[in-house]
Formats: structure tokens, C-alpha cells, sequence
């Protein structure tokens, strides 16, 4: 068995992760480690985590996470830098923060407004790379990853295909997210969720500024092989999870429609995870609750020579903690699919 400690383990990522690690068949779950709560019964801070009711939040220090195979983070950003730097070179450390996630500092200090931590492999195993492969081919063996933000996987999968095949223009791509609002973390504020979210459709970080966008640029960069520019506007949903990322994109001219679903099937014909839809069906949030799926579609706009591709996924498992535990497989050398739902719950 390989053992595992939680940093994080009280928020919203961090339960996720002991939810999918409890149904993992070769992980034993070390330490849970948190911030203010150190000392509560994870039971009274999850009560849906039964089987580890009785455990008692530890503090996040090295010396706690040191002495496990795994360290999974599931903290605020800018906590994870200082941490690593003090475990062993040979753990797994699989960070669910944006520390880690862009190659470019300069992006990173523009919309973080803080020192650029560094670099880690990029833990989205199904992206296209321009070169051939897929995101995977990296993270199998790896020690240190960096778990995507949650809208940057929605969105990457939706589009993706499309760029690796050269079909869209890299200039001129929209996109549109809705998310559920577990994806702020459990300190967005009671008032809030009650008499504003609940009953609205909020759009928040308008104007180009929400910290995802680089990384959407840098995925579609990535399965382009030349530099993608990206207008991303997301939205607070009136409920708890998932994201559903409509993405817009002008076609190549001399496109032809059958191209396009071709690209996309050839794409995910093999993905565990990535579910194309027959056509006419559209992906929706409550088809993937409580899975690692990520559903997709893709249309032509004819008569604008345009490609619309929605992707849904559950922003807590795909989006984040299930990311993470895929990471894990990989970098363990273990099937890539252990601990990990493929089934949605409904209605
Ligand atoms: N929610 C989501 O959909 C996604 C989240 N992520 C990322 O995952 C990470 C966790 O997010 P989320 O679970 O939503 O956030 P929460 O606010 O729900 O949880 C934060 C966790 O970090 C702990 N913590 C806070 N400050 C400290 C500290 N100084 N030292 C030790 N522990 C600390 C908290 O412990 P305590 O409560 O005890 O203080 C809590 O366990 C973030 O980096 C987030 O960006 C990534 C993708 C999607
Ligand atoms: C609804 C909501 O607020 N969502 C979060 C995204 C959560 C996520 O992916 O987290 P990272 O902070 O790890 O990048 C936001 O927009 O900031």
C-alpha cells in the first residue's frame, strides 16, 4: 500500500480527495492536515467522510507530511512552494494550487501579483501536445505535478482537439463558464451564497482578468504549436458543483463540418475519462456529479464558420480532486482509472 497525506483535508478539495481515496484499492490515508482547524474531529468538519469520522486534523508542517510516499496539497496558493521545499526530492507531491501550473512568469506575476514559484508537469493527461502525445506522457513517474485550475480542464478538452488539428484560427476564441460555488473554496461568505447566489447567475472577473485565463491560453498554446489568445468570462451558478465552459472559436477557411466531429472523435476515442456525446446531445453539470467525466460536444455555426464546443465536468472531482488522484496513478506507475468514478449520480 502506498501512503498518502492530506494537506488541506478540511476544505472543500480536500474532502473530495479523501471521498475518492477511501474507494482507492492501494491507498492507505496517512495524516490529514489543515490550517485553523487543526485538532477538530474530521467527522464535525465532513460529516458525509463516515469512515474517517474519529480522525483529528493535524497542522501542516513538514514533519507531519515527511514519512509519507504521497503528499497531496490542497491549500490556498502561494502555501505549497515553502512546504515542498522541505520534503524529500523521491515523494510524490501532487499540488491542487496554481503555484506550479504556468511555464510563464511573467503571466504568472501579471495576474497573481506575487514571485513565480516555478514549474511542475502539468497534470492534464488527456491534452493533445503539438508534438505528438498526450499531457500523460509526462506524468508518469513524475514527482511533483501541478493539478490544473478547474476551468482551464473544461475548457481545454472542449477545444483542444480542434487545435491540435489545426482547424481553428488561434485569435479569435470566446468562452463563456458557469460554475458552481464550491469552486471559490469554503470561504465564500454565508450571506453571499444565500441571498445573492442562490437565485442568480453571477458573472464575476470580467474583462480578460480571472487568473485562468493564462492557463486557458497556455493549454490551447500547448495543442496548437503556435500562440493562442483567449476572451474568458466566468459565471457564479446557483449551485454547489460543476462547470459547463461553452467555447467559441472561428473555423480555418475550407473547413468542412465532418472534419471537425471527425477531429474530435479521433481526440477522445480512447480517453477513460473524456465522454463525446453522440451528436444532438449536449453536455450538461448533473450528468457528471461525483465523477472524474468530463462530457463533450462539438457543432459548426455555418453560417458564421464558427466551432461551439461545450464540456461539462464536476469541478471538485474532474476539476480538481479527481485530477489529483489520477495524477497519483500515473505518477505511481498504476492504471490510470483506480479510485475513480466513471459513473455521475442522478437524478
Ligand atoms: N474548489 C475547487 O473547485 C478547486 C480548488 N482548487 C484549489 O485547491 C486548493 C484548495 O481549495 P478549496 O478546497 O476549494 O479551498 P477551501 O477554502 O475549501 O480549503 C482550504 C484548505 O486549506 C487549509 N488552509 C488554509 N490556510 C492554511 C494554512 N495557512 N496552513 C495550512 N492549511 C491552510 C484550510 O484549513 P482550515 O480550514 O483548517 O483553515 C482548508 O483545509 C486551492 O489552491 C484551490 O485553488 C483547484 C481547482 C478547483
Ligand atoms: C466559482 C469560483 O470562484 N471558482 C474559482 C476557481 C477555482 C479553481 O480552479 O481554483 P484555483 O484557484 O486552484 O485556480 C475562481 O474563479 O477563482
Amino acid at each position: 500500500m502506498t501512503s498518502v497525506v492530506v494537506a488541506g483535508a478540511s476544505g472543500y478539495a480536500g474532502g473530495e480527495l479523501l471521498r475518492l481515496l477511501l474507494g482507492h484499492p492501494r491507498i492507505e490515508i496517512g495524516a490529514l492536515c489543515a490550517g485553523a482547524q487543526v485538532g477538530a474531529r474530521l467527522g464535525d468538519v465532513h460529516p458525509h467522510l463516515s469512515p474517517l469520522a474519529d480522525r483529528i486534523l493535524e497542522p501542516t508542517r513538514p514533519e507531519v507530511l515527511a514519512g509519507h510516499d504521497v503528499v497531496l496539497l490542497a491549500l490556498p496558493h502561494g502555501a505549497s512552494a515553502e512546504l515542498t521545499a522541505a520534503l524529500p526530492a523521491d515523494a510524490v507531491v501532487v499540488d491542487c494550487g496554481a503555484d506550479f501550473r504556468l511555464t510563464d512568469a511573467r503571466a504568472w506575476a501579471e495576474f497573481y501579483d506575487s514571485p513565480h514559484a516555478g514549474t511542475w508537469p502539468y497534470g492534464l493527461p488527456e491534452l493533445p501536445l503539438a508534438t505528438g502525445g498526450r499531457g500523460r506522457d509526462a506524468l508518469r513517474g513524475a514527482r511533483r505535478v501541478a493539478v490544473p485550475g478547474c476551468y482551464p480542464t473544461a475548457v481545454g478538452l472542449a477545444l483542444a482537439p480542434g487545435f491540435s488539428a489545426g482547424l481553428l484560427e488561434p485569435t479569435d476564441v470566446v468562452v463563456v463558464a458557469a460554475s458552481g460555488t464550491s469552486g471559490a473554496g469554503k470561504g465564500l461568505q454565508a450571506h453571499l451564497l444565500g441571498a445573492e447566489v442562490m437565485g442568480s447567475l453571477s458573472p464575476y472577473a470580467v474583462g480578460g482578468v480571472h487568473r485562468h485565463t493564462p492557463e486557458i491560453e497556455q493549454n490551447l498554446t500547448v495543442a496548437a504549436g503556435e500562440p493562442v489568445a483567449v476572451s474568458f468570462t466566468p459565471t457564479l451558478a446557483p449551485m454547489a458543483r460543476g462547470i459547463l465552459a461553452t467555447a467559441t472559436a472561428r473555423l480555418r477557411p475550407g473547413v468542412a463540418a465532418s472534419t471537425v466531429r471527425d477531429a474530435w472523435e479521433r481526440t477522445y476515442a480512447d480517453e477513460p475519462f473524456v465522454h463525446l456525446l453522440r451528436e444532438g446531445r449536449w453536455p450538461r453539470t448533473a450528468d457528471v456529479l461525483g465523477s472524474n467525466l468530463v462530457h463533450v460536444q462539438v457543432a459548426v455555426d455555418e453560417r458564421l464558420g464558427r466551432v461551439v464546443a461545450v464540456a461539462a465536468i464536476d469541478n471538485l472531482t474532474k476539476g480538481t480532486a479527481g485530477a489529483a488522484v489520477q495524477c497519483l496513478n500515473l505518477a505511481l506507475g498504476l492504471d490510470e482509472t483506480l479510485g475513480l468514478p466513471r459513473t455521475g449520480v442522478a437524478p
